[in-house]
């Protein structure tokens, strides 16, 4: 499998290739050049797998034969050795046709965890098996943050620069990236949003001599390797809904900020898995819904809502689905974003739209909406939403498809203390998010440029850039 940008202007690099690059050297984002197509017999062959084994399946679709099989399945088993549950990511149902997919099982609490786990240790693997360094730097709003660091702190080879905003992550978010105690996690707090943080990361991205000369990987969604590890639990759910629920259709209500999660249910439905329609999830940070709903992509006034990790304006994995929208067409992606650097806007015509619409469905809710979905789902059946679960659940609701709907849980309550208090409802922690309290912090408050950051950059990283090879440079010892 090889993997082309989304702008069209990189030659095809392989899989391995494909996970160092992160973003492409073009400023485009990285995709496979085909998409493997299931049958209906290989379906039912995987619906028996484990978690571990549907994700060894479908990675082996993706990387091809360029890393050993006995090698990915370690890589796989150890990254989902740390899930608390032995599904990894299984399915509650709360309501007769309403099911939520648990993906907060992981070490930090959020669905960040499932893809992050294995892309740790997949940079882990590469830094081991080549003698190089990996140098990570990434952007969050809150989950990807503590999940990217619970992923790779203490591992060898490997260290971590996360941006996130200053103040508006919840407590104990800031609390897991901050209390880590490793001297290869670097945090930085900027002034400004998540939006600021993610245009940084890729304007140094975009900066090809700083991006080399550093050894610069990302773990955002812009590393392909993240969305190919978050299609596994659309296809090992919907196995065991439609065990329960023969011959019903079914849907996913996904809360989305980055378009990331959601965007991996779609390329699962590309790829033949029988989802009928994802319907887009947002805050009141709503640019993806009014996409859906008028065909014009525009971000407008950033809010800060109770779900804090959606609080986005400008979703990086658009252009993605831009990409396959026009029929993998990657001259026209980039006059689009062309068009929208110049404009700000992007806009589709009706019949485009219509499209669009032949796979999503979307809603945004309201910050109240969001505090009385926790209240009443709790009310009615004991069971505890974090903000952007109940986002989902108050869309799928709201969108009343008529199927069986599955309402991604991308976090765990206890991460969000202060919107569960503010619906008025009391929560005990686990232990592991218990123990952060009082536990001293380290991050640095940094003005939202990209020199600025750089400055960090180049005083953590720039040691031992010197020192050690970049994978690229010894890759030839993997294969
Ligand atoms: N919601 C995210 C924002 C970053 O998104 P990513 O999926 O591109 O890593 C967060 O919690 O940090």
């Amino acid at each position: 499998m090889q993997y082309i940008s989304t702008r069209g202007g990189i030659a095809p690099v392989g899989f391995i290739q494909a996970v160092l690059m992160g973003l492409a050297d073009d400023g485009g984002l990285l995709v496979p050049e085909h998409l493997p197509q299931l049958s209906a017999a290989t379906l039912e062959q995987w619906r028996t797998l484990s978690y571990q084994e549907l994700t060894l399946e479908l990675l082996t679709l993706f990387a091809g034969d360029e890393l050993p099989r006995a090698d990915l399945r370690d890589i796989v088993q150890r990254s989902y050795a740390t899930f608390r549950h032995p599904d990894v990511t299984p399915v509650h149902r709360l309501q007769d046709d309403l099911y939520v997919l648990e993906l907060f099982h992981g070490p930090t609490f959020a669905f960040k965890d499932v893809a992050l786990q294995l892309l740790g240790n997949m940079y882990a693997y590469i830094s081991q098996q080549t003698g190089s360094i990996i140098h990570i730097l990434g952007a969050t709003s809150g989950d990807t943050g503590a999940s990217a660091i619970a992923g790779v702190s203490g591992k060898p080879g490997v260290r971590i620069c996360i941006l996130y905003p200053h103040g508006r992550v919840s407590e104990v978010q800031q609390l897991q990236m901050t209390t880590i105690a490793d001297e290869n996690v670097l945090n930085l707090a900027i002034e400004g949003t998540f939006d600021d943080a993610q245009r940084i990361i890729k304007e140094i991205f975009g900066d090809a001599a700083f991006k080399q000369r550093y050894h610069l990987r990302a773990i955002n969604s812009i590393n392909i390797l993240r969305i190919l590890a978050q299609i596994t639990y659309y296809f090992y759910a919907y196995f065991r809904v439609s065990e329960q629920q023969p011959g019903r259709s079914i849907s996913f209500s996904v809360p989305t900020g980055n378009f990331g999660d959601i965007f991996a249910g779609y390329l699962a439905k590309q790829m033949g898995l029988p989802i009928h329609r994802l319907i887009v999830a947002t805050n009141e940070n709503d640019i993806l819904v009014r996409f859906v709903q008028d065909g014009v992509y525009r971000p407008e006034a950033f809010r800060s809502t109770h779900s804090p990790s959606m609080d986005i304006q400008v979703a990086s994995n658009f252009e993605r689905y831009l990409y396959y929208l026009y029929g993998e067409n990657a001259a026209k992606v980039k006059e689009l974003m062309a068009e929208f650097r110049a404009n700000g806007l992007i806009s589709v015509p009706q019949a485009d739209l219509e499209r669009v619409r032949a796979d999503f469905a979307a809603r945004s809710v309201e910050n109240a909406t969001c505090l009385t979905t926790i209240s009443q789902v709790y009310a009615g059946s004991g069971y505890l939403l974090d903000p952007h679960t109940a986002c989902g659940v108050a869309a799928a609701d709201a969108e009343a498809l008529g199927d069986i709907t599955i309402a991604l849980a991308t976090a765990h309550p206890a991460k969000f203390n202060e919107a569960i208090a503010l619906s008025g409802l009391e929560q005990s922690f686990p232990d592991e998010i218990q123990a952060l309290f009082g536990k001293p912090q380290r991050q640095q408050v940094v003005p939202a440029t990209s020199e600025a950051v750089e400055q960090h950059l180049v005083e953590f990283f720039g040691a031992a850039s010197g020192v050690l090879p970049a994978p690229e440079d010894v890759l030839e010892t993997l294969t």
